[in-house]
This record gives structure tokens, C-alpha cells and sequence, in this order.
């Protein structure tokens, strides 16, 4: 990577803006999974060990500029606690006489949280006053919120622009792992696309036609797929204004020799629920009246050897609504491929890694990415706001 990170500047006894991505799901309060905040750690625990004084800085949910009670990351500094084994403070805003009076109160390795980034109008408006009120609690800006990465925002960006600005370990580790798989892939290199619409894919599709041996296709969006090779798909998932484009996908992956993967049969149901009526038709045959929730067995053991046979895959989408266990057969097939085959598993965050979270396979994959939206826009071959922001080696 040829940004600078917390390795290569002096951190002794310096505050320390480190933005990370601590958007974890919670219910009544309650962090349900805690995945981001340990994504954290090595950063956290390497700038406490340097002897820095480390002001974290996070945005929770969407609170579009407004004090949200439930939106307060008061949960998250308790947990951070508990995992870092030290009390972190944490103060009820990002900016201003408190946070200031707090950082300032730091000694050097202690862990102080800020109030939502998004509280404050300015954060996702990237008001160079905001970023201006941020660096200068600081004397040195970090950046490990890979996940946020994709947006140019006051605590993400702007804020870059005044103080000294590097990468965390996270942030680098992503970069890495992406970055190496795009630019010099082990091959046979698959890629996985599923998810609900092909509009989300788009770019992601045409940057990895570029570059991978084989291209699979599962989830709602194979539906819009299977329309345009001629086949009806009843009431599965389909987005008319795209069949050209799916057609010209295929044309473009025939053209450069990259071997397409769709469904061959399907599971298909007469309802959206648990307790639907299923059936296991082929490909062209989707009753008019039913939808295609899932990839089917045939399609399954293909998808299978094509996992098996590959170096390098990388997996963004589900193969089916996998939340429903009656449907989620196809994504766990994936799943376990990929847990037991020697590729290296590059998962790329979402819906992917809350599947394979959900069936225990985490830690068989070689790199789930924290980032959803950010792991998107990279695998299109975009640029980064939040890294391009950083100061180069
Ligand atoms: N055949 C299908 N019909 C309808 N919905 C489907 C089908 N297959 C998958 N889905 C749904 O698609 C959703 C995931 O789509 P989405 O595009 O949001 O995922 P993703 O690509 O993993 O997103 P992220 O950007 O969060 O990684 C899941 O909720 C799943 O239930
Ligand atoms: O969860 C995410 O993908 C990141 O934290 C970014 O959140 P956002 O989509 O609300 O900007």
C-alpha cells in the first residue's frame, strides 16, 4: 500500500483521532454482533502500546444530523472495555468544550470514545468546519474505519486535509487482502455474485468481468439473468429495465473468455415464508404462478466444483433468502465450499458474512471484509474517499 500508516509515524505521546467503524447492529440496546468492534483492536491496542492518547471517533446508524438516544455509543465504549481489558471513557459529543476538556485530560496509552459522528449535521455533509473542529482535538488522524471508507465525510475525509493523516492496521489489512486478489489474483480466480438486485451489481460485475476465470451468479438477481437467455421465471425476482444488460454481461464474459455460471434448477415456492409449498424444478421450467427463492441441488454441486477447482474466490450475495431456512441451502453450500476447499475465501461483507456468521464458518474463511458498501465500490474499482485522503508513504 503506498499510504502511510501508524507504523511509519512517532505516536508517544501524541492525541491520536483514530475514526473507526464501530456501526455494529443492536436491539434494545444491546450490541448483537460485536464483529466490528474486535476488527478494531489491533489498531486500538497498537497506538495504546506506542504510548498514544487515542480519541475514537465512530458513527452508529443513520441519524441524519440529530441526537438519537438509541444511536449513542455508550454501549459500544462498555464492550470495548470489557474487550480491551481498560476503561475506556467516553464523552456525549464529537466536538466542543467537553470532548476538548476530555482529550485534553488523556495520559498517554488511555482510550477515550466520542458521541456519534452523526449526531452533528455536518459529519455526512463534510462541512470543512466540522473537520476543522475534529483535527483539532488531535495531533495526528487515523484512519481504520475501512468500512466508512466509501464515504467523504467530515471525520472520514475532511479532517485529513489539517492534521497528519495514515492508515490503521484494519484499514491496511483490507486494502491489502482486496487489493492484492483485484490486482494479481491467484487463478483460477471465481468470483460470486448474488444478492437481491442486479442494479446493485452492476459495477461490480463489469470491473470483475475484467479480471476473474469464472463468474457465478446466484440470489434474486440470477433471475433477471435467466429472462434474458429466453427462460420465464414466474414471480421470482426480476428487474425488466436490466434484462439487455444482463445479456450484455454474458456477451461481455464470452467475449472474454470467462466461463458464466447461472442456475441450472431452482428451489421455487408458492409463498415468501417458512411454511411455503417448495418444489425442485430445472431452469426452464419456473411455474408461472411460483418464485425462485434458492438455487437448486444440480446447481449446487456445480457451484461446488467450481469452488474447489479455484485459487482465489471472492463472494459478495447470497444464493438465496437464506434468513429462511427452507432457502438457505444454496448459501450454505457456497458457505461450506468455501470453508473446506484450499481457495483463499475473500467473503466481502454484508449479507455474505452475516451468512457465513450464521452458519458458524467464520473462522474458516481466509478474510471476511468489515465492509459492505466499501468492499462494493472497491471490487468495482472505485477509489476510496477515506483512503485517497491519506497521506502517501
Ligand atoms: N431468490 C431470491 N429472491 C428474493 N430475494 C432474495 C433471493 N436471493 C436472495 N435474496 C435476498 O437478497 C438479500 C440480500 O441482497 P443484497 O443485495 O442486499 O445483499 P448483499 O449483496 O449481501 O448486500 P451487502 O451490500 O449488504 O453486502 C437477502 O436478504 C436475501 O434474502
Ligand atoms: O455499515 C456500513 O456499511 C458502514 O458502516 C457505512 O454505513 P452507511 O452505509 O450508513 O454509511
Amino acid at each position: 500500500m503506498n499510504k502511510k500508516t501508524v507504523r511509519d509515524i512517532d505516536l508517544k505521546g501524541k492525541k491520536v483521532f483514530c475514526r473507526v467503524d464501530f456501526n455494529v447492529p443492536m436491539k434494545d440496546g444491546e450490541i448483537t454482533d460485536e464483529t466490528r468492534i474486535r476488527a478494531a483492536l489491533p489498531t486500538i491496542e497498537f497506538l495504546v502500546e506506542k504510548g498514544a492518547k487515542v480519541i475514537l471517533a465512530s458513527h452508529l446508524g443513520r441519524p441524519k444530523g440529530e441526537v438519537v438516544e438509541e444511536l449513542r455509543l455508550t454501549p459500544v465504549a462498555a464492550r470495548l472495555g470489557e474487550l480491551l481489558g481498560k476503561d475506556v471513557k467516553k464523552v456525549d459529543e464529537a466536538h466542543g468544550a467537553e470532548a476538548e476538556a476530555a482529550a485534553n485530560s488523556l495520559q498517554d496509552g488511555d482510550v477515550l470514545l466520542l458521541e456519534n459522528v452523526r449526531f452533528y449535521a455536518g459529519e455526512e455533509k463534510n462541512d470543512p468546519e466540522l473537520a476543522k473542529a475534529f483535527a483539532s482535538l488531535a495531533d495526528v488522524y487515523v484512519n481504520d474505519a475501512f468500512g466508512a471508507a466509501h464515504r467523504a465525510h467530515a471525520s472520514t475525509e475532511g479532517i485529513a486535509k489539517h492534521i497528519p493523516a495514515v492508515a490503521g492496521l484494519l484499514m491496511e489489512k483490507e486494502l491489502d487482502v482486496l487489493g492484492k486478489a483485484l490486482s494479481n489474483p491467484e487463478r483460477p480466480f471465481t468470483a460470486i455474485i448474488g444478492g437481491a438486485k442486479v442494479k446493485d451489481k452492476i459495477g461490480v460485475i463489469d470491473n470483475l468481468l475484467e479480471k476473474v476465470d469464472n463468474l457465478i451468479i446466484g440470489g434474486g438477481l440470477a433471475y433477471t439473468f435467466v429472462k434474458a437467455q429466453g427462460h420465464e421465471v414466474g414471480k421470482s425476482l426480476l428487474e425488466e429495465d436490466k434484462i439487455d444488460l444482463a445479456q450484455s454481461f454474458m456477451d461481455k464474459a464470452k467475449e472474454k473468455g470467462v466461463k458464466f455460471y447461472m442456475p441450472e434448477d431452482v428451489v421455487v415456492a408458492d409463498d415468501f415464508s417458512e411454511e411455503a409449498n417448495t418444489e425442485v424444478v430445472d431452469i426452464d421450467s419456473i411455474p408461472a404462478d411460483w418464485e425462485a427463492l434458492d438455487i437448486g441441488p444440480k446447481t449446487r454441486d456445480t457451484y461446488r466444483s467450481v469452488i474447489e477447482e479455484s485459487k482465489l474466490v471472492i463472494w459478495n450475495g447470497p444464493m438465496g433468502v437464506f434468513e429462511l431456512s427452507v432457502f438457505a441451502n444454496g448459501t450454505k453450500a457456497v458457505a461450506d465450499a468455501l470453508a473446506t476447499s484450499d481457495a483463499y475465501s475473500v467473503i466481502g461483507g454484508g449479507d455474505s458474512a452475516a451468512a457465513v456468521e450464521k452458519f458458524d464458518l467464520a473462522d474458516k474463511m481466509s478474510h471476511i471484509s468489515t465492509g459492505g458498501g466499501a468492499s462494493l465500490e472497491f471490487m468495482e474499482g472505485k477509489q476510496l474517499p477515506g483512503v485517497v485522503a491519506l497521506n502517501e508513504k
